[in-house]
């Protein structure tokens, strides 16, 4: 479904390579996570799938497809068979969640009786029915996240490319998101999912392409993935928040891997804090104030082109 053929690529102003020589192949059906550390890659894979990007080296397929070889002019026809989660979720802030998941079904020239049919049948498959007259600021983070997958799906896409969908969720939010990605791969769909969170992929054990640097580094079924966040020393950290807390030496080895949930504890408890029941992984801890803070969040203007969004 989706093939790289010795790809490479390096940004404007960019010293090393963004992708680095890969060559992989997802097929039809699958779920796969893609992994690693900021910077080593996976939106840059996702963009060149949707040709937001070109390569500069190599090839890259989409359903048989040579990506280079799509006119700008049919960039948009080939879109629509692939929806797209971002990690803010990028809804319409003036228009329903039926009206936002609607209108992906309009740009595309479908008929009112379509999207009267369509609509209610994804908001219902992503847990929103009866919801779908609220506007996004009256629906909480997850459920703003639930209309941006129906959205991405209600043309019914060969691929979903999900970049971070769960990066400004809390742990529970986030597992009900995977649920609805999981389910909605059941149904067919193949899905890419670029993530950080070593929770999530731990919890669904599915292929993880790990990348570093622009390479693959790994690329394994049914596999784990421990997130290489640094551990902020707790006398950094409360250095950092401005703390009168005393410095404390750290209880755990500093290089062990953990899982972010199990990074937040620790940090909690080296602070002689208990954790709070909300305690949230040192990365989303940095997300908190973005969890729901963007009522009428501006459009992005790449969402104009891609299937299931909008301008
Ligand atoms: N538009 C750009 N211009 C210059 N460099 C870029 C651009 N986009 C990405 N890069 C660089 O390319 C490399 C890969 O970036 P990319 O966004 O693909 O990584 P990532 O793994 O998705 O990171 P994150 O997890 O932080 O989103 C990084 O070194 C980044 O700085």
């Amino acid at each position: 479904m989706i093939r790289f053929e010795n790809v490479s690529i390096t940004h404007l102003k960019q010293i090393g390579p963004a992708l680095d020589d890969i060559s992989l192949e997802v097929q039809r059906g699958e779920f796969v996570f893609l992994v690693g550390p900021s910077g080593s890659g996976k939106s840059t894979f996702l963009s060149l799938v949707l040709r937001e990007t070109k390569t500069q080296a190599g090839q890259v397929y989409v359903a048989g497809q040579n990506v280079s070889n799509v006119p700008s002019w049919r960039v948009p026809k080939f879109r629509r068979g692939i929806g797209i989660v971002f990690q803010d979720f990028r809804l319409i802030s003036t228009k329903t969640a039926f009206a936002n998941v609607a209108y992906a079904m309009q740009v595309i020239g479908k008929s009112r009786a379509a999207i009267r049919t369509e609509v209610p049948r994804v908001l219902e498959l992503v847990g929103l029915e009866g919801k779908g007259h609220r506007l996004p600021d009256e629906l909480s983070g997850g459920e703003q996240q639930r209309v941006a997958i129906a959205r991405a799906i209600v043309n019914q896409p060969d691929i979903l490319l999900a970049d971070e969908p769960t990066g400004n969720l809390d742990p529970v939010t986030s597992v009900g998101i995977m649920d609805i990605l999981d389910k909605i791969n059941q149904n067919g769909t193949t899905v890419v999912m670029a993530t950080h969170d070593d929770d999530i992929v731990n919890s669904m054990r599915k292929r993880v392409i790990e990348l570093r640097q622009g390479k693959v580094v790994r690329d394994e079924d049914a596999a784990q993935y421990t997130s290489t966040i640094p551990i902020v020393p707790a006398a950094q950290a409360a250095n950092e928040a401005g703390s009168q807390a005393p410095a404390v030496v750290p209880a755990m080895d500093e290089g062990a891997p953990q899982t972010r949930r199990q990074r937040a504890v620790s940090a909690a408890t080296e602070r002689d804090v208990a954790p709070a029941d909300d305690a949230m992984p040192p990365r989303l801890e940095r997300n908190r104030g973005r969890i729901y803070p963007r009522p009428g969040a501006r459009q992005h203007p790449s969402d104009a082109t891609t299937n299931g969004d909008q301008p």
